[in-house]
């Protein structure tokens, strides 16, 4: 299997040129100091062939070069408005072509005047899915048909098994993986849920409107190819930001590091047209590899989102939502907590108070920082619970309404909170120590767990060791 999944004689170097020599007939303008290559344990990279310079543009992209929700809608609905009636049947599902009634008298009306009149409508079921689903669509078709235009691009795309150290794949797929998720850090865990709760969502809004989408191992490739390769790139019609996302061919070679490397320049040409450029921020050496930085992200993000670690992450950090919310939601301080007869919890008022002082969830330490939501949360944790109800009548208690609004000063920054910091420590030591313990015991089974191996334990494990190495640095001044 070749990258792309399918059976291919050429090699990656002759497939990358491939592609390399097609975009610049569609007017891509590529550095000559700069080539895309295999990088042993991540892919194909970008490195520089000769020394870059700082502000070099490495790639000039006409807009309208691009793989994007625009382009694909224009080249979806040409495809509807060349092919007639039939290729709009083929392409839709009965039940989204844009009349019912006129589905059941199709056959009758199996002309290409009838399919124009109708371009408008079916551009609006096209607006009608996000960026993601779109382009994640536009894929899965282009590898099923093999006749797009895409094709050198398909080519050099990854193969969905380099796809496999994803939690999302592992609980899509599973073929014996599923069982690693309990191997994940409470918030990686979830990171994963949500992620998955997303993927099974897309590929119904998919389904919903075309038709024969029915390959979920194919879907789950062409989503993840869009969610791990798109850049964000601004078009006005875009409902949310997250819709802003571009491929770029090539570009989308570029590795992550967590240094910024090169940035992404729109502007505009002669003849009123737009480009979209990379500029390197840096300069080079023969052989160094040129990288983008995806973000300000921490190990556990990137694994599920990409599917990597880096062996050094400046933006590490220990996520203890998950423990620290189970303490909140105890009713009362020396209290077990409550659940209702179907297991549930509880409304909790502190849970309640913090949400409407916006401060739910996310609570975080680095290295040598607790966060602020964190802090807040430690000293909501210790309060009484109707200290977190606001009173309904004159006569609270003076002790409770002061407690109250020491409180909430700390939350707006007026207080600088020394009155609860003692309890706060002593929690957040409780929170540490179990964290400690909980790594050792997670990093002991996934070390002798034999089928968990290769990169997925190496993740797994960094995970964990950054996770008690942050506990630790905290535990140890408080001990
Ligand atoms: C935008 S693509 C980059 C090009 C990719 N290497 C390829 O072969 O096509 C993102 C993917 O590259 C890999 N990747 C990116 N940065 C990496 C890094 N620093 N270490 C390991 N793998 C990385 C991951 O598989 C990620 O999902």
């Amino acid at each position: 299997m070749t990258r792309s999944g399918t059976h291919q004689q050429s090699s990656l170097a002759e497939r990358i040129a491939k592609l390399v020599s097609q975009l610049q007939s569609r007017g891509v303008i590529f550095s000559d100091g700069v080539q895309a290559q295999e990088i042993p344990g991540r892919g194909i990279g970008v490195i520089a062939c000769r020394m870059v310079p700082a502000g070099e543009q490495i790639v000039q992209f006409p807009v309208t070069s691009l793989l994007n929700p625009r382009t694909a809608k224009a080249a979806l609905l040409r495809e509807v408005s060349d092919g007639g009636a039939d290729a709009a049947c083929s392409m839709f599902t009965p039940t989204a072509t844009p009349n019912r009634e006129e589905a059941t008298a199709r056959k009758r009306r199996r002309r290409d005047a009838s399919v124009k009149t109708q371009a408008g409508k079916y551009a609006s079921l096209l607006d009608s899915l996000s960026s993601h689903q779109l382009l994640a669509y536009y894929l899965y078709r282009a590898r099923l048909r093999r006749d797009s235009d895409w094709n050198s691009f398909l080519d050099v795309l990854p193969t969905l098994d380099t796809f496999g150290g994803l939690p999302l794949v592992w609980a899509v797929l599973d073929h014996g993986r599923k069982r690693f998720l309990d191997y994940l850090p409470a918030n990686t865990y979830e990171h994963a849920a949500r992620m998955s709760k997303q993927f099974w969502g897309d590929l119904s809004a998919v389904r919903s409107i075309f038709a024969n989408v029915e390959d979920v191992e194919l879907f789950i490739w062409a989503w993840l190819c869009v969610n791990s390769r798109c850049l964000y790139y601004y078009m006005a019609e875009a409902p949310t930001s997250s819709d802003c996302m571009t491929l770029a061919p090539v570009v989308d070679f570029l590795n992550h590091s967590d240094d910024e490397h090169c940035s992404i320049q729109i502007y505009d040409g002669a003849l009123a047209t737009k480009f979209f450029g990379l500029v390197t921020t840096r300069s080079y050496d023969v052989g160094d590899e040129i990288c983008l930085s995806y973000g300000a992200h921490t190990n556990s993000f990137l694994l599920c989102e990409y599917g990597f670690t880096l062996a050094v992450n400046k933006n590490t950090e220990l996520d203890i939502t998950a423990e620290l919310l189970a303490i909140l939601k105890c009713s009362r301080r020396t209290s077990r907590c409550h659940s209702d007869s179907e297991g549930a919890e509880i409304e909790s008022p502190k849970l309640a108070f913090l949400e409407a002082h916006g401060y739910l969830g996310d609570y975080t330490l680095s290295l040598d920082t607790i966060s602020y939501r964190t802090e807040v949360a430690l000293a909501v944790s210790q309060v009484r619970e109707e200290v977190c109800r606001e009173p309904t009548g004159d006569d609270e208690p003076r002790a409770r309404t002061l407690e109250r609004s020491q409180l909430k000063a700390f939350i707006s920054g007026m207080a600088n909170g020394s009155k609860f910091k003692a309890r706060s420590t002593a929690t957040l030591n409780t929170i540490l120590d179990d964290v400690v313990k909980n790594c050792d015991i997670m990093l002991a089974k996934a070390n002798d767990d034999v089928e968990c191996g290769g990169e997925t334990r190496e993740n797994i494990v960094r995970l964990y060791n950054e996770r008690k190495q942050i506990a630790c640095s905290h535990l140890r001044p408080h001990r």
